[in-house]
């Protein structure tokens, strides 16, 4: 049954534009000039309850606008909403118990107090039995492994413990959804893997229904079982992450820091320095076209590998058998790359789009 159910939903803001010196102030006070911008154009989907949906797109495309509207935060110019049965911007109260949402760059925990004094402010505003409180609390904090900072002002603390201590927090309440407004952004890869990993238990185990936006592949690749692409406020793809994966997760980007220099790795043959290069990693097991090289400068080389055709390991034994590799990093192409593929197929997920490489590649190489 859906939890979620949006049908044509739009937002158009309007805006006053301000103008800059106090002549234009005092011209644009007296003859105001407004701006209307449509963050949200005729959306329509629905969501079943415990599915982990990622909300995604560009900058600007709308998704903040969309849980705003669905959180109750705020009103619609034209459509139809119901969570749980509730239309949000007008049941916003009784809706409240029953969902939670963070907000990456905003923090809902008090500044100046320590988040245990938060949860218990928490517990009063959602009105929580004080002894059902007290175990979730203890539960809370040992699932999110925050007993060394609950008593620590919000502000000392890191961005990562505080984002742990938020999201404990939003799951006080046990609430049904919870909406996260790009919940890793700026952490550090071991934070942000602890984060979707407590998403996902928490999905699993209490079964809650996860609504998702990011601009990081790996939170879409590892938190969520679907995903819907917009763009200038309009739906553009909804399909499963397999799916998605499978077409446009393909590639990953290997960064290499090598002891001697990238021209140590070329071949003597004639040809460019790309051909030369794959040449020289190639071996029976490697499909060469599979391999891209994105830079290749100095000790630094980055190669992008597209896994259905070509294996990482090899790749990477036949640079080592070659050079020692000082560092290297394994990394997924960035959401905007991939936003950007599906861009390019218009809505449809075609086997035919162009690598992101092929894009990057011709102006990376030092030629
Ligand atoms: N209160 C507002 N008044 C006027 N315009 C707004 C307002 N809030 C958002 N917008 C505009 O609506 C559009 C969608 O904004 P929104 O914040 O929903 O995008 P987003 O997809 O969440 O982007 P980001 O990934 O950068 O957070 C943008 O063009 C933005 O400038």
């Amino acid at each position: 049954m859906s939890i979620v159910e949006v049908e044509h939903l739009a937002k158009t803001f309007r805006s006053r534009e301000r103008a800059s010196g106090i002549a234009e102030s005092m011209r644009s006070f007296a003859r105001p000039r407004y701006r209307t911008r449509e963050a949200v154009k005729d959306m329509s989907f629905s969501l079943e309850a415990g599915e982990v949906l990622a909300f995604i797109g560009p900058n600007g495309a709308g998704k903040s606008t969309t849980i705003k509207m669905l959180t109750g935060i705020l009103y619609p110019t034209s459509g139809n909403v119901r969570v749980l049965g509730f239309t949000p911007w007008q049941q916003r109260h009784q809706l409240a118990y029953q969902i939670a949402s963070v907000f990456g760059q905003k923090s809902q925990l008090w500044y100046h107090l320590p988040p245990q004094d938060t949860f218990n402010l928490l517990a009063r505003i959602y009105e929580l039995d004080m002894n059902e409180y007290r175990k979730r609390r203890d539960f809370l904090i040992d699932v999110f492994d925050i007993a060394d900072y609950i008593r620590t002002p919000a502000r000392k603390l890191s961005l990562g413990e505080r984002m742990r201590c938020e999201l404990a927090a939003t799951f006080l309440h046990k609430p049904r959804i919870v909406f996260l407004d790009e919940p890793t952004i700026g952490l550090d890869v071991i934070a942000k893997q602890r984060i979707r990993d407590l998403i996902a238990q928490l999905n699993v185990e209490e079964g809650v229904t996860i609504l998702l936006t990011s601009h990081d592949a790996g939170d879409v690749e590892q938190v969520c079982r679907r995903a819907i692409v917009i763009n200038h406020g309009e739906i553009i793809l909804d399909e499963s992450v397999a799916t998605l994966k499978s077409h446009y997760l393909k590639a990953k980007t290997i960064d290499l820091q090598l002891a001697g220099t990238v021209e140590e790795l070329l071949t003597n043959e004639a040809g460019d320095q790309q051909s030369r290069l794959k040449l020289q990693l190639s071996t029976p097991e490697l499909d060469r076209e599979g391999i891209q090289v994105l830079k290749a400068q100095g000790h630094s080389l980055r190669l992008e590998v597209d896994t259905d055709r070509c294996p990482l390991e090899p790749v990477i034994a036949s640079i080592m058998q070659q050079q020692h590799i000082l560092d290297m990093t394994i990394s997924d192409p960035p959401m905007e790359t991939i936003i950007a593929a599906i861009y390019g197929s218009q809505g449809t997920v075609d086997n035919s789009i162009p690598s992101p490489a092929a894009v990057e590649s011709a102006g990376l190489l030092a030629e």
